[in-house]
C-alpha cells in the first residue's frame, strides 16, 4: 500500500499529525505497536495521572476542608479499587476517541511494530508474529519515550516501579519513597499524599521542579510540606533493594553522610529517554545522540534524510504533549506545502499538583543571566476574593516584563486552575502584549484571573488594587 504520510506511533505527536495530514487531503497510515492508540500521554500519561490526582483531589478535600465549608461526612474512606477503575475507564473513553477520529478521517491504522526498511517502506511486525509491509512518500517518526533508569537500580515494577507501574498498583502505599522531584514525582506522590501515604522525596538538586523559575518550587516545596511530604534535596541516590515487601533506599546527604529510607514502595521519576528501539535507523542511516538517544532533525523537523521527519519526545525540547502536537501539525502542514511556525518559548509548562503550577517564557534566573533588564509583578491568591472563598489561598502569578518596552517576558504562577490559567498569559505572551496590555484589560470578577491582572499591574507600575 502506497502512502503520502506514514506516522509511526499514535501518541499526541503521532495522532495529531495524522489527523491534521488527512484533514489536509494527504492519504495517512498511523502505525501503533499497542492495541490501544495515544502513547504515553493516553494511556499511562497524562490522563490517567490526572484521573487519580482529581479523585485524591476529592478525597483529601472531603477529608480536610469540606468540615469548615460545613458539611459534615461520617466514615470517609478510599475505595481506591475503583478510583482505578473509573481512571482505567477515563483512559479507555479517550484513547477509543482517537479510534473514531481515526475512521472520521480515513486514517489507515496498522496494529504492530514499525521499522524502516528504507527511508520509503516500513516493515510492520504483528503480535501474532506476521510481517505486513507498506511504504510512503513521507514518513514521521513520533514514537516518544519511557522512563529513564538508573545504572545502580533495578526496576522491578512491583516494588521498584516507573509511572507506568505508580498508576495501578494494588493498594495505597505506606511510605512511598520517590527518587525525583520533577513533575512526575511530585505528581503521582501528590496522588499518593493525599490518600494518606507517607512521602519522601529524594532530589539531586537543591530545589524541587529544578527547571521552572525558582519561586515556583520554592512554594510549591511548602504547599507540599503542608501536605505532609518531606523532601531531602541535594541528596544523592546510591541503591535501592528490595527484602519481600520491603524497599530500602540509600543516599548520601549534600555532606556526603549515608543514610537511608525504608519503605514499601520506591517510584523512580528522573526523567525520560527517547524511545527509537527496533525502529531500524541504521537501515536508513540514521544515528540517534548518545545522551538523551534523540534524533537529530532540522528547523523544519527533517532528519538528516529527506521526507523523514521526527517529532514530540525523540527530539530536542521540552517531552510535552502538548509540543509533540504542535510540532505534529507543523510537519503535516509543512508536507502539504504550507509555512507554518511554532514558538517554542511560547510552550507552557504545567505540573497539576494542588495548587497547580504553570509557567511560560523566560525564568527569573534566565533573564538575570542574558542580562535582560526586568520588573516584576506579584500578586498573592490569597489577597483574591475567589482564592478565599474556596480556600485555595496558597500560591501566586509573577509577572516578568522588559523595564524598557514593558512586554511580558515570563509568567511564572502557582496557584488554583493555573494550569487553564497559563493560556492568557500565552496569548498575550504571543501578541507580544506589554504588562500594561493584560491590566487595562477586563478580567471577570470574581475569578482566579484577577490575579494575573494584578501582577500585570504591579509589573506595571506598582498598581495592583487588592494589595
Ligand atoms: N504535567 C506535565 O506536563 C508532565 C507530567 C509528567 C511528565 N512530564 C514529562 O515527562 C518527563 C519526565 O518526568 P520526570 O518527572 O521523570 O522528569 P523531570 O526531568 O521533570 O524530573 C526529574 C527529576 O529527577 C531529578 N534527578 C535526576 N537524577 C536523580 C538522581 N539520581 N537522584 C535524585 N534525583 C534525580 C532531577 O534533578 C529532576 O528534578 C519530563 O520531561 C516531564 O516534562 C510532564
Amino acid at each position: 500500500m502506497q502512502y503520502d504520510v506514514i506516522v509511526i506511533g499514535s501518541g499526541p505527536g503521532g495522532y495529531v499529525a495524522a489527523i491534521r495530514a488527512a484533514q489536509l487531503g494527504l492519504k495517512t497510515a498511523c502505525i501503533e505497536k499497542y492495541s490501544t492508540f495515544g502513547g504515553t500521554c493516553l494511556n499511562v500519561g497524562c490522563i490517567p495521572s490526572k484521573a487519580l490526582l482529581d479523585s485524591s483531589e476529592h478525597y483529601h478535600n472531603a477529608a480536610h476542608t469540606f468540615k469548615t465549608h460545613g458539611i459534615n461526612l461520617d466514615n470517609l474512606s478510599v475505595d481506591f479499587g475503583q478510583m482505578i477503575k473509573r481512571k482505567n475507564e477515563v483512559v479507555a473513553q479517550t484513547t477509543g476517541g482517537i479510534s473514531f477520529l481515526f475512521k472520521k478521517n480515513r486514517i489507515t491504522s496498522y496494529q504492530g511494530h514499525g521499522s524502516f526498511v528504507d527511508k520509503n517502506t516500513i516493515k510492520i511486525k504483528k503480535t501474532d508474529g506476521s510481517e505486513e509491509t507498506i511504504t510512503g512518500k513521507n514518513v514521521i517518526i513520533a514514537t516518544g519515550s519511557k522512563p529513564s533508569a538508573l545504572p545502580f537500580i533495578k526496576i522491578d515494577k512491583k516494588r521498584i516501579i516507573t509511572s507506568t507501574e505508580a498508576l495501578t498498583l494494588p493498594e495505597v502505599p505506606k511510605h512511598l519513597i520517590l527518587i525525583g522531584g520533577g513533575v512526575i514525582g511530585l505528581e503521582l506522590g501528590s496522588v499518593y499524599a493525599r490518600l494518606g501515604a507517607k512521602v519522601s522525596v529524594i532530589e539531586f538538586m537543591d530545589g524541587i521542579i529544578p527547571t521552572m523559575d525558582k519561586a515556583l518550587g520554592k512554594e510549591l516545596q511548602k504547599v507540599l510540606t503542608k501536605l505532609g511530604m518531606e523532601f531531602y534535596l541535594g541528596h544523592k541516590v546510591t541503591g535501592a533493594t528490595v527484602k519481600g515487601k520491603e524497599v530500602t533506599v540509600t543516599f548520601d546527604n549534600p555532606k556526603g553522610e549515608k543514610q537511608e529510607l525504608k519503605g514499601d514502595y520506591c517510584l523512580v521519576a528522573v526523567g525520560r529517554v527517547a524511545y527509537t528501539d527496533g525502529l531500524g535507523l541504521e537501515n536508513i542511516g540514521l544515528t540517534v545522540e548518545e545522551r538523551g538517544r534523540k534524533i537529530t532533525v532540522d528547523e523544519h523537523l527533517e532528519t538528516s534524510v529527506k521526507g523523514v521527519y521526527a517529532i514530540g519526545d525523540v527530539i530536542r525540547g521540552a517531552m510535552l504533549a502538548h509540543k509533540a502536537e504542535d510540532e505534529g501539525t507543523l510537519v503535516a502542514e509543512q508536507i502539504a506545502g504550507q509555512k507554518p511556525h511554532i514558538n517554542y518559548n511560547l510552550i507552557p509548562g504545567v505540573v497539576y499538583t494542588w495548587p497547580e503550577v504553570a509557567s511560560v517564557g523566560y525564568t527569573e534566573e534566565q533573564l538575570k543571566e542574558s542580562g535582560t533588564k526586568y520588573k516584576i509583578g506579584s500578586f498573592p491568591f490569597k489577597a483574591s476574593g475567589r482564592a478565599r472563598a474556596s480556600m485555595d489561598t496558597d500560591g501566586f502569578v509573577k509577572v516578568l516584563a522588559d523595564t524598557e518596552t514593558d512586554e511580558i517576558l515570563g509568567v511564572h504562577m502557582i496557584g488554583p486552575r493555573a494550569a487553564d490559567m497559563i493560556a492568557e498569559a500565552v496569548t498575550a505572551m504571543e501578541y507580544r502584549a506589554s504588562a500594561e496590555d493584560v491590566s487595562r484589560m477586563s478580567h471577570a470578577h470574581p475569578t482566579y484571573t484577577e490575579a494575573m491582572r494584578e501582577a500585570c499591574l504591579a509589573a506595571t507600575e506598582n498598581r495592583a488594587i487588592h494589595i
